[in-house]
């Protein structure tokens, strides 16, 4: 079984890649673009989601959401979050479902 730790090591390249030449990486080219490209990324990819489980295409899919999950840590990366944020956010609604999620979340 593949473990969660493939996430840590994602995000150690894509921290890499910040200050890296944008000719010979696909991810320091997209942080060399800036927001909107990443943005523009991650929703073609939600697109191609959602048409793979229309299809009912079970492999495609989970390239698709490989292919979205990846460009989400991207767009965690460009913004100075990571995986860990989101994770730290679910594992807080553990135990708190059926309350209203915007009402429960801490104020920045
Ligand atoms: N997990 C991925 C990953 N998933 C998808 N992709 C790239 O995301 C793009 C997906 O875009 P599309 O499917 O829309 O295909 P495309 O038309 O070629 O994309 P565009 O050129 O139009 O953006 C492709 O270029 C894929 O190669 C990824 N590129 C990199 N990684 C990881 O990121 C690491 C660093 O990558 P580099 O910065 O390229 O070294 C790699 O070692 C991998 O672990």
């Amino acid at each position: 079984m593949v473990s969660s730790e493939i996430l840590d090591r994602l995000s150690a390249t894509l921290a890499s890649r910040r200050d890296a030449d944008p000719t010979t990486s696909y991810v320091a080219k997209l942080f060399h673009k800036g927001q909107e490209a990443i943005l523009k990324k991650v929703g073609e990819e939600s697109f191609e989601v959602v048409m793979a489980a229309k299809d009912g295409d079970r492999r495609a899919l989970v390239g698709e959401i490989a292919d979205l999950w990846f460009h989400t840590l991207v767009l965690l990366a460009h913004e100075g979050l990571s995986h860990e944020d989101v994770l730290a956010e679910l594992a807080r609604r553990e135990g708190i479902s059926g309350i209203d999620e915007k009402a429960s979340r801490p104020k920045d």
